[in-house]
Order: structure tokens, then sequence, then C-alpha cells
């Protein structure tokens, strides 16, 4: 992607805006003066929400061309003068759009309210005070200060800066961290990734930390200029396929029927215009119209009683993903770990304890301004040293790949590199170690070497982190500090801390394994620390693959190693991401749980990214749902409520392909046989808004602890058998209806079509108590209301042909004997469909034992 081009490249101003020199505002602005910028320039958003208004959004439901080709329809009804056809179905039109948008609205506005609990901040200066401020209150002006894992909230020149890299490939397409500092560009630079003195809303702080003065926010940003370009939709989840292919399927069965009964009527000479319109009923009869909102609701419900549980849902249909889920890789500190990261030891390399190992590693973490990780606040937190003359001079910032941080300092009369890091990297970088104290300093042989990995492996064996710690003097002219001076060091000592596990740690990822959820540990520690914690957490290992194992393989050979492996070790952010990669293209739903900066692209590649809320910008940025409890447990619940969400979704999906289909496909067969049209347009319609009514309350339904017990997915081939076998059952009783209202109620047409309107009702209805659970119905319980809308809509259809209304859509009074007959044809159905299921499922059951993963 080719940079953008700013209007006005601001960079080039020899001082930041409203300022009379280079060091921008030191107080920042007032409360007041904020305010008002904020009223100017409205709120830092660079995709202005796109708010269409609730009549617009309401009219866009119209859109729909099964209900536009209905509108038309009742059109033509009105100038053909049947008013009747015409108000019905235009009332018909109106009250299911409604439903459907008014149960929409009212979910996702709630869960959006939600999603606004956790954006993203940022600290800015206000009246000389550091305050956290939501991002989206950033006004041009304000004076912002940035640390690693930041996002940047808006474009913006840098004040001051130390060691201060950003990554912008969102916007400039380049990958590698580039440094920013203070000061006009050395080019004129018209190009954004030449401005090195500014820094752009939506790139991130990789290392070192900054002082920032806001100059354009929202979409006067250059990522606003090019939103539009770069908001590609997000790659459809399994779900989401999942659901788009189930609606080609009724589609395709919807166009057949509709051609066949065209077809049939045009061949009998039957009136048009009723042709017509009864195939236009039958179609939106066929078409599953609430799917959209029952999926909408549910979700929208599900992440109201995650939020309950101190879980955010940002992105709904993540909430799916989870319950589908059936790996989930997770880093190790701050999610299986405490994050309350102690130093327990600093010894030299006899493993004696030594205080100048200290005092190296408390110089290296005073002074290091890249990423503050909890090992150095466990190091500055254990004991106050006195810096005396030393003095920062440079620093070669941590990053994941060399897994190691240097810093330059001088105290007048000696300038050193102090380097801490993964103690396999340092160690390889020495060539010589302390001995004896400080005194002797050793030629690191071989013999030395074997001795100290034994050294610092039995501190990792006994579940110690390990820093190596090294120095190196370096002539006092020496003016930078670059990675490649971090050479011949001479190895001073380790420093080892202990993580001890999350108390809650070992219970939710036994109840995870319990629940068919693969746990994997992906972090960038060392095995030997790796194995500590697993052993405290009862987490059997099966296969270890470290960095360097995953550097050798390449694609394949890796998804053929991940399976079996639930242990990374040493892998950077790079290879985290081609292990999630990996077990995708497996067919396994991925989790990745995690909270650092080398956690982004893992968090972005898995189908469902999950963070804490103490995790860097990036990292929450990235993820889908935020935990803002330290407990585990709330991860499993929230499987649960996934796959909740998932059974009731289902629940819906199957009544809409069983008893309504075969409904359908009846309606179409009589068309053949019949004198007249089986039901009229306007009954059809109302019949299937009554069936719409009853399954509102799906969303509210209980699901089976038997079907929550397991990652689930949605199977396109389970829905097409269900619906094979379930569908002819329900046409079946209704060629019996039809043979009842002929031959023994020797119906009329009126009298015909309320009988089946009644009778295909209420088996439609009702099956709902069969379909919802796998299980005996008796057992499992439906949700209240959804027994009363559903015996309400029962009910309402036996009355409906003794009121008036029932007169004005053509029905008659049925015989009290139809009634008899209509009661024992429902037990009779209901019985039938109870004794497939059991027969379905127990096919089915043998046929696909749930993927068994390790
Ligand atoms: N501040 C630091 N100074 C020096 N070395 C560090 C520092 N922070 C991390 N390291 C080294 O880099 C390695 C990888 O970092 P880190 O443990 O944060 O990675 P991770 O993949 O996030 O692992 P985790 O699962 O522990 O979160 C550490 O094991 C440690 O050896
Ligand atoms: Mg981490």
């Amino acid at each position: 992607m080719p940079p953008p081009a700013a209007a006005h490249p601001w960079w080039l101003e020899p001082h930041p805006p409203g300022n009379a020199d280079q060091a921008g505002n030191p107080t920042g602005l007032s409360p007041s003066e904020a305010a008002e910028r904020l009223e100017r320039f409205g709120p830092n958003l660079f995709r202005e929400r796109q708010r269409k208004s609730l009549l617009r959004q309401y009219l866009s439901r119209f859109k729909n061309p099964l209900v536009l080709i209905l509108l038309m329809a009742s059109a033509v009804s009105a100038f053909t003068g049947e008013v009747t056809n015409f108000l019905i179905i235009g009332c018909i039109v109106l009250l299911s759009v409604t439903l459907d948008f008014v149960q929409e609205y009212r979910a996702n506005a709630a869960a959006e309210k939600l999603r606004h609990s956790v954006s993203v901040r940022a600290t800015v200066i206000r009246a000389g005070q550091t305050r956290d401020i939501a991002a989206t209150e950033v006004v041009p002006g304000d004076v912002v200060l940035l640390a690693a894992g930041d996002l940047i909230p808006a474009d913006g020149i840098v004040l001051d800066a130390r060691d201060f890299f950003v990554k912008q490939a969102l916007l400039t397409g380049e990958s590698y961290p580039v440094e920013k500092r203070p000061g006009m560009p050395a080019k004129s630079a018209t190009d954004l990734d030449e401005a090195t003195n500014a820094v752009f809303m939506g790139t991130s702080v990789i290392s070192g930390s900054a002082r920032m003065q806001v100059v354009q926010t929202g979409a006067a940003t250059a990522i606003g200029a090019i939103a539009d370009s770069i908001s590609r939709p997000a790659a459809p989840t399994s779900f989401e396929l999942g659901t788009r292919r189930f609606g080609m399927l009724i589609m395709r069965l919807t166009v057949l029927m509709v051609m066949f009964v065209l077809l049939v009527n045009a061949w009998f000479h039957r009136p048009l215009l009723e042709s017509f319109l009864f195939a236009v009923a039958l179609a939106v009869g066929l078409t599953p119209e609430l799917l959209p909102m029952v999926v909408s609701v549910t979700l929208a419900r599900g992440a109201l009683r995650m939020a309950g549980k101190q879980m955010i849902v940002k992105r709904l249909s993540a909430i799916q993903d989870l319950g589908s889920m059936d790996v989930l890789c997770t880093d190790k500190t701050g999610t299986l770990t405490e994050a309350k990261i102690r130093l327990e030891r600093h010894v030299d390399t006899a493993g004696q304890p030594s205080d100048r190992v200290l005092e190296l590693a408390y110089f290296n973490s005073f002074y290091e301004t890249g990423l503050k990780s909890p090992l150095d606040e466990a190091i500055l937190a254990h004991r106050h040293i006195e810096l005396g003359a030393w003095k920062k001079i440079d620093e070669v910032p941590f990053d994941f790949e060399r897994r190691r941080v240097s810093v330059l300092i001088d105290n007048g009369t000696s300038r050193w590199l102090v380097v801490k890091g993964a103690p396999d990297e340092i160690v390889g970088l020495c060539t010589r170690y302390e001995a004896e104290g400080a005194e002797l300093q050793c030629r690191l042989d071989e013999a030395a070497q074997a001795a100290i990995h034994a050294q610092y492996s039995g501190l990792e064996a006994e579940g110690f982190r390990v820093l190596g710690i090294a120095w190196r003097p370096v002539p006092l002219d020496h003016p930078h500090a670059v990675v490649d001076d971090e050479s011949e060091l001479v190895l001073a000592g380790f420093a080892a801390f202990l993580d001890p596990p999350k108390a809650s740690a070992a219970a939710a990822l036994g109840a995870l394994k319990q629940a068919g959820v693969a746990i994997k540990i992906v972090t960038g520690d060392s095995d030997l620390v790796t194995r500590h914690v697993c052993t405290q957490l009862g987490i059997p290992v099966t296969g270890l693959l470290t960095g360097k194992d995953i550097a050798q393989l390449d694609d394949h050979a890796l998804g053929a190693r991940v399976d079996t492996a639930n242990l990374f070790c040493r892998v950077n952010p790079a290879q985290k991401n081609r292990v999630i990669q990996a077990l995708k293209a497996r067919g396994h739903v991925v989790g990745y749980l995690g909270d650092g900066i080398n956690d982004a692209p893992p968090l972005h590649s898995a189908d469902v990214g999950l963070s804490v809320d103490s995790a860097v910008d990036v990292a929450k940025e990235a993820a889908d749902m935020i935990l803002l409890k330290q407990d585990l447990q709330v991860l499993h619940e929230a499987v649960l409520e996934g796959r909740r969400t998932f059974g009731n979704i289902m629940k819906y999906i199957m009544m809409g392909t069983s008893s309504n289909f075969g409904n359908m496909f009846s309606m179409a067969g009589a068309a053949l046989f019949l004198p007249f049209l089986p039901m009229l347009p306007t009954q059809i319609l109302l019949n299937n808004i009554l069936y719409d009514v009853s399954e509102v309350p799906i969303p509210l339904d209980k699901v089976d602890a038997a079907e929550i017990s397991h990652p689930r997915v949605l199977d396109l081939a389970f829905i097409r058998n269900f619906m094979l076998v379930i569908g002819p059952i329900s046409s079946l009783f209704d060629f019996l209806t039809f043979y009842v209202m002929l031959a023994v109620l020797q119906a009329d047409e009126a009298l015909f079509h309320t009988g089946w309107f009644v009778e295909s009702l209420c088996t439609q209805v009702l099956v709902i108590f069969v379909i919802r659970t796998r299980g005996n119905p008796l057992k499992s319980r439906a949700h209240p209301l959804l027994t009363a809308t559903s015996l309400a809509v029962v009910g309402s259809a036996i009355l409906l042909p003794f009121t008036p209304l029932g007169t004005y859509f053509g029905f008659v009074p049925p015989p009290a004997m139809f009634y008899a007959i209509l009661g024992a044809m429902v037990f009779a159905y209901l019985a039938i469909v109870e004794l497939a299921k059991r027969g379905f499922y127990r096919w089915y059951g043998n046929a696909h034992r749930p993927r068994a993963t390790q």
C-alpha cells in the first residue's frame, strides 16, 4: 500500500502548532481548553460511527428482496381491488420487520455499551497533571505520554523521546519498527514514513518512551483519510460461514419450490396474481427470516451475561467461536501466573549470593526505558541501590527476538555496557566470566560453559525464572550503544525470580480440559521454567517444541507436530503466530490468551483472541474479549456461555429446517392435486408470523448440560440430515390432515384452509419442545416465556376461526370433531418426531464421535 500523501505535512513546521518553541506546553491544556476543543474538533474517532438515524436503520430493513416482492404484490392487489389482501400483507410485513428491528436494535445497543467500557485509553498531561482519559477524548494540543505497548491515540509531533521505536505497518506497510525523535526530519519529508519527528494514530509503540503533542485527531488524521481503504471487513468466522451456507441451502430449495408451484398453477390455468402471491408467501414461509435477529439477540444476551461475570466481549461473534474453541493457547506470565514476580536470588557464576550482580541488574532495569516488564519491577522493588555517579548514555531496547536489553552507563571514569536477558542468549555472547567476587575474570571455555549452564538450569528446574547479567567496559568516547556492541561480554551472574501460578489456574484449566478444550502454552520463557509451572498446574507435558525447533520446520512439518505438542518455549512473536496458524490449518478452532506486545500477532490470527484488563493497549486492541478479573475460572464459564448461545441458535435453525420446511413442502405438493389453493397467501403469511412470534423467546431458553459439554461447530451435513429425517414426518401428517379434511369432514375450500392452518401451526410450534433437547422433552424444561408464547400462539390459532379477525382472513369455524382429530394427530406427531429424533441422534452419535483432542 503506498503511503498516503497528507494534505499538509505539518511535521515540516519548525514548532508544534501553537507553541513558540520545540519544547511544547509542559503543563498541557487546561480542562476548560480541552473541553472547548473537544466541542470544536469532535471526538477522536477516525471512522465516525455510521450513525444512521433510527428511521433509516428501520427503513433499510425493507431492502430485503422478499419484503420488496411482498410489498409489490400487495400493491398489485390494491390496484386490482383486493383491498383485504393489500391490508393484510401490508400489516404482516410491517409487523415482522418491526419485530425483528426492535429486538435486534435493543440487543445491539446493550452490547455496544459494554464494548465502550474497555475502550483504549491515553495518558495525557492536563493542567500540569498526568491523567488517564479515553482515547476518544484526546484533542489537538494535548500532550500525551507514550510507552511501549501503547497505541498512539492521534497524529502529533514528538516533543522528546528515549529510544522510541514505533511500528507503523498499518500506515506505511513497513513492518520493521522505526525510530522517532524530536527535531525536523533530515529530508523534506512529505511521506509519512520519512516523518521521523511525527507519530500517527493507529500505529503502536514497540519500545522506548516519548512525549508527543497532538496536532490532528479523528477523521483529520492520516489514518482517518484512508480509513475506508483499510477497513476491510474481517474474514468471516467459521460460524458466519456456516450460517451463510445454510442460507444458500434454504435459498436453493426455496427457488426450486417456488418455480414448481408457479409451473403447476400455470398448468392448471389458475388466477395469475393469486398463484404468484401464493408462491411468494411460500418463499416467505420457508426463509428463516428471524435468523439474523435470533443470532444477534442470542449473542448480545450472552455478552451481557458474560459482563456479569467480568468478561467484556468486543466482537460479538467471538462468543460463538469461544463455544467452538477446542484448543486454547496461552502465554504464561500474567495469564497462568500471578505476574507478581519477586526477585529471589542474585548469584554469581558459582551460585554464591552476589551484591554486584544485583547492582548491575539494578542499573540495567533502572535505566531501561523500553518495555518495563514485571521482571524489571521486581528488580527495582527488591532493594534500593545507590546509583552513585552512574549516568545513562544510551540504550539498546528490549525486543522479543534478542530477548535482552542493554544500557550504556558512565560514571565519569569508566563507561560500561550492562546487558541482561535470557540466560542462554547472554551466556552465548560472553567470552569471559567473573569468579571470586568480581576480582577474577576467567575465560569462558567449554568446561566453564557446561558448569554455568548446569548452574542456571538448576535454578530453572526449580521453577525460577532466570536472567543472565553481563557487562563489558567500552572506551569513554563510545557514544552510542548498538546491537553489535553486545559481544565479548563478561558474565557476572544470574538473577532468579519466582512467579507463582494463579490460585485459580489449575482448577480452571482442569475444567476447560474436561469441557473438551486442549490447553497449550506458548511462551518466550525457557522450557525448564515452563515445565515447572506445568507440574504445579497439573498439566502433563505431551510434547515440547522450542523456538529453535520451530525455525527448522516448514509449515507442513510444523502442522504435523502441533497437535501432540502442548508446550512451545522460547518462541518469538512471529513463531507464536505460526503455531496458531498451524493449529487453525489442522481444522482446530483456536483461542489465544495473552497480554504482552508480543502477543498481539497471535491474538489477531487466533479464531478468538482473549486478553486481560491489565494488558498493553496493542494486546487489548487485538483481543476479541477482555477478562476484567484475574481469574481463569471466568474463562471456563465464558466457554460454556458461548456453547449455550450456539445451542439456542441451532434450535432455531433446526426448527426452521424440519417442521416448517415439511409444511411448506406439503403445501407445494398439495397444489398439485387440489382444485383450489391449499391455503390462501395471506393465511400462509399469518401462519408464518404467528410461528415467528412463538420463536422469539428462543434466545432466552436454557440449553441442556449435555449440549455444552464439548465444543461444537456449525455442521451443515448435520442440519441437512436432520431436515431429511424430521421434515418428511411433518409432510406425512399434513397429508393425513388433507385426507381427514376431504374424506372425513367433507370440507369445502374455506374449511380446508382453516383445518390445515390450525394443524400446521400447532405441529410447527409445539415441536420446539421436542427439538430443543436431545434428551427427554419431559425432563428438560424450556424457559417459561418460550412455553408461554408457544402455548399462546397455539391457543390463538385454535380460537382464531371463531373470531371476526378469523373471518376476515377467510376462516370458518370447524366442527368439534375436527378438534378431537387434531388433538390426536398433534400428539401422535410429537411422539413420532421424538422417536425419530432419538434414532437420529443415536445414529449420528455413532457416526460422529466428538473429535478427540488430547
Ligand atoms: N525486562 C527484561 N530484561 C531482560 N530480559 C527480559 C526482560 N523481559 C523479558 N526478558 C527475556 O525475554 C524472554 C521472553 O519474554 P517474556 O517472558 O515476556 O515472553 P512471553 O512470550 O510473553 O512469555 P510469558 O509466557 O512469560 O509471558 C524472557 O523469558 C526473558 O528471558
Ligand atoms: Mg507475556
